[in-house]
């Protein structure tokens, strides 16, 4: 096989006759969307996850996380009886595509991806015994050599079960558009000594029949999207695990690179926005992910760039990616920078002071609060004395649970009273929508930090609020 082909023409699906059931693996953000968005496509969907309350939540019809959408179609596909969740993996045993969707997390003591629920879940799915000529369809975002290091594991203990990479790409927020309609496919497929995984290369046989099944049966998982014109990218394992965490190194690399030049702004005296503006003009450049401010968050960039690199220190391709810490080091500095710019305009201390932090999700659409770039800057500044309120439209139960020493407001008028200073650290449009002028008697001190570039500073200079941004020092 080359090592990619590009293609959105149909290959043969003879091989796949009677209607597909399915099971996802890990009904987490990626694996309930998933479940719930393949159950609408008309497949037999189980959803099988370690956490009960989870599993409960969703086979009562609620989506246990901030979703737009998806608990519409949950509920409207549970009501077709298509669409079941359970803690029992023997419920996943006739299925025909297994779905691998659990957590890879960043390890607590390094970098490196923690690979302990991929390996429980393929241990727990080879105890029920899938049926032969099962498809294991791996798309948690896993360090490069899982999915051959799996193939191993099943031929010696599965030999009939077969494998394919197909990362994802979803974004939080968008999750059911981009489940159903992405913008591109891949389907990592394997070698012909990859089979039998590296620890059995005695077999150099040919295995086109058996990649083209495996390869047709993701067609027809697909076969909508496809059939919309969905490029499919046909590659072997290690670059469809590569892809993934390429896009998302080029995406953190995108945003750090423009909040490099806010840095360079705040000096020269220059204003980013109009910069990243002019910058979107050329086509080669574009304008997404170009919003400088804050910086990315969430529970994918930020470990997703750590585990890269460890991964390629480990394979002996660390130099080619050590420009990712700097990656890193410019995304966290811009957190360091706003609690800074805060103490700064609370006249230098902290302690004592009145912050009102609106935000608290990595980002807006969300409630999901990993690594929150709002929470972190929060509790920095609560660290070092200051009476922190934060108010955020959907994230405010999870932001609770893992920072509850912060203060918590059940909305921005709430959250501002009496504050000494304002900081916008999660753009909602709601914030957007606020009329400063309503704020304005509330506050102790009329002080306005913008960290995600989204206000409109003329609107609240009007008001009489004293705005600041990073990297604008002179709008
Ligand atoms: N959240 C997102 O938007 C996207 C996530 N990804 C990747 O997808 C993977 C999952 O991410 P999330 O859904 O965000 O994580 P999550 O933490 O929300 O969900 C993971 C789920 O796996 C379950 N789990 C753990 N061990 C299990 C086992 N042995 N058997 C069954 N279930 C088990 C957990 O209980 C949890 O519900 C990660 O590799 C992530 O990098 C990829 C694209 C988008
Ligand atoms: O692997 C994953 O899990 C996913 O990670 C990201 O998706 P997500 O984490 O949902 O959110 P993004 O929209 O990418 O935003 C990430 C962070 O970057 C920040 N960001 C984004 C864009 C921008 O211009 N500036 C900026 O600071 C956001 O505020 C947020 O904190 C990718 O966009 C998805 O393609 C990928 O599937």
């Amino acid at each position: 096989m080359s090592a990619e082909s590009v293609s959105t023409e149909t290959v043969s699906t003879e091989t796949v006759t009677a209607p597909l059931r399915i099971s996802v693996i890990g009904t987490g953000y990626l694996g309930a969307t998933h479940a719930i968005c393949m159950s609408e496509l008309g497949f037999d969907v189980v959803g099988v996850d370690v956490d009960p309350d989870k599993v409960r939540r969703l086979a009562d019809g609620e989506v246990p996380f901030f979703e737009p959408g998806l608990e519409e179609l949950l509920r409207k596909n549970l009501a077709t009886g298509r669409l079941a969740f359970t803690t029992s993996f023997a419920e996943t045993a006739d299925a025909d595509v297994h779905f691998l969707c659990v957590g890879t997390p960043q390890r607590a003591d390094s970098g490196a991806a923690d690979m302990t629920y991929v390996d429980g879940a393929v241990e727990r799915l080879l105890a029920v015994g899938p049926k032969p000529g099962a498809l294991l369809v791996g798309k948690s975002t896993v360090p490069a050599g899982t999915a051959v290091r799996l193939a191993g594991w099943l031929a010696r203990e599965a030999p009939d079960v077969d494998l394919a990479w197909n990362p994802e790409f979803l974004r939080e927020g968008f999750a059911v558009e981009d489940t159903l309609r992405p913008d591109r496919l891949v389907f990592g497929l394997p070698a012909d000594d990859e089979w039998y995984g590296v620890a059995d290369r005695h077999d150099h046989g040919d295995h086109t029949g058996r990649r083209d099944r495996v390869e047709a049966t993701l067609r027809a998982v697909y076969a909508v999207a496809l059939d919309a014109g969905t490029p499919a990218v046909v590659s072997d394992f290690a670059t469809a695990e590569l892809v993934k965490v390429a896009a998302n190194a080029f995406l953190a690399t995108k945003i750090s690179f423009i909040n490099a030049m806010s840095e360079v702004c705040e000096v020269a005296g220059a204003d980013v926005k109009t910069l990243a503006s002019a910058l979107s003009y050329d086509t080669r450049i574009g304008g997404r992910f170009l919003g400088a401010g804050l910086g990315f968050g969430g529970g994918c960039l930020p470990k997703d760039i750590r585990a890269f690199q460890a991964r390629a220190e480990e394979i002996g391709a660390g130099p080619a990616l050590r420009f990712l810490d700097e990656v890193d080091t410019v995304n966290l500095r811009r957190r360091t920078r706003t609690v800074e710019l805060a103490i700064h305009l609370l006249g230098g201390v902290a302690a004592g002071r009145r912050v009102a932090v609106l935000g608290a999700a990595f980002k807006p659409n969300s409630d999901d609060i990993r690594d929150s770039p709002a929470l972190d800057v929060a509790d920095t500044l609560r660290r070092a004395g200051a009476r922190v309120t934060v108010y955020d439209p959907a994230a405010m139960e999870n932001a609770a649970r893992k920072f509850p020493d912060l203060r918590y407001a059940t909305g921005v008028a709430a959250a501002v009273a009496d504050a000494d200073v304002v900081l916008h650290l999660t753009e909602w449009a709601d914030f957007r929508e606020i009329e400063p002028s309503l704020l304005t008697p509330l506050v102790r001190r009329p002080v306005i930090v913008d960290g995600r570039n989204t206000l409109d500073p003329q609107l609240w200079r009007s008001a009489g609020w004293i705005y600041h941004a990073l990297g604008r020092p002179n709008v």
